[in-house]
């Protein structure tokens, strides 16, 4: 993918051109604006504290350009409807899915009911200490949809069980980072090959 120029480039030189510092979630959608509309992988994410969003950036180092990572305010039924396999990527707060994620769900459900059946997801959860509530909870909206689990649910656990370990930031350890890389690229992969 590419783009008439560079982003970091322009927001170096802001002060001449009156840039406003870009956010990450909007430099990523800068940076697939113009992304065609070939079969990709939509990653779509929440984090509070960082840890679901280094996994979701993970899972698309993995799946390169053949993925779009959208933060969850950013992404709704139009993205959904043009990618043909699914990551979902959020923490787990109060046994289910946070509360934004919960929203991009919610605000999405029916306007694309019956018209993504048969494609292919998969979910990566963080967690303090559990992630079964959330990982559940995402199930069962994409048996509505009928989408189709093809990767077991991924779950890393940040060991966060206080409430100064919950609200400090987090940073995914190598062997999560490695198994967030490996599920991006195995579900792009298994689009493009048709596996899914
Ligand atoms: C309000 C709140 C509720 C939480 N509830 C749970 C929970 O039910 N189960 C769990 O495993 N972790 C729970 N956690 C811990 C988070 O899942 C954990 O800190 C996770 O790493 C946060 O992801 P993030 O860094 O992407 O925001 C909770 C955190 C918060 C802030």
């Amino acid at each position: 993918m590419t783009i008439g120029y560079s982003i970091e480039g322009l927001q170096r030189k802001g002060w001449r051109y009156r840039l406003p510092r870009l956010s990450s979630a909007a430099l990523d959608l800068l940076a697939i604006a113009d992304m065609s509309d070939d079969p990709h992988l939509l990653i779509v994410w929440h984090s509070r504290t960082g840890g679901a969003e280094a996994m979701a950036r993970a899972a698309k180092d993995g799946a390169g350009d053949r993925a779009r990572l959208l933060y969850c305010d950013d992404a709704g039924p139009d993205d959904l409807l043009r990618a043909a396999a699914y990551l979902f990527v959020c923490p787990e707060n109060l046994a289910t899915m946070s509360g934004a994620m919960k929203e991009f769900f919610d605000r999405s459900y029916y306007p694309v009911l019956g018209r993504i059946e048969g494609r292919a997801f998969a979910t990566a959860i963080a967690a303090g200490s559990d992630g079964e509530g959330a990982t559940r909870q995402i199930d069962r909206i994409a048996q509505g949809w009928r989408l189709k689990r093809v990767a077991d649910p991924l779950i890393v656990n940040f060991a966060a069980q206080t409430p100064e370990a919950i609200l400090a930031a987090k940073t995914l350890g190598h062997p999560d980072a490695t198994a967030c890389c490996e599920l991006g690229s195995a579900l792009a992969e298994g689009m493009v090959l048709g596996i899914f």
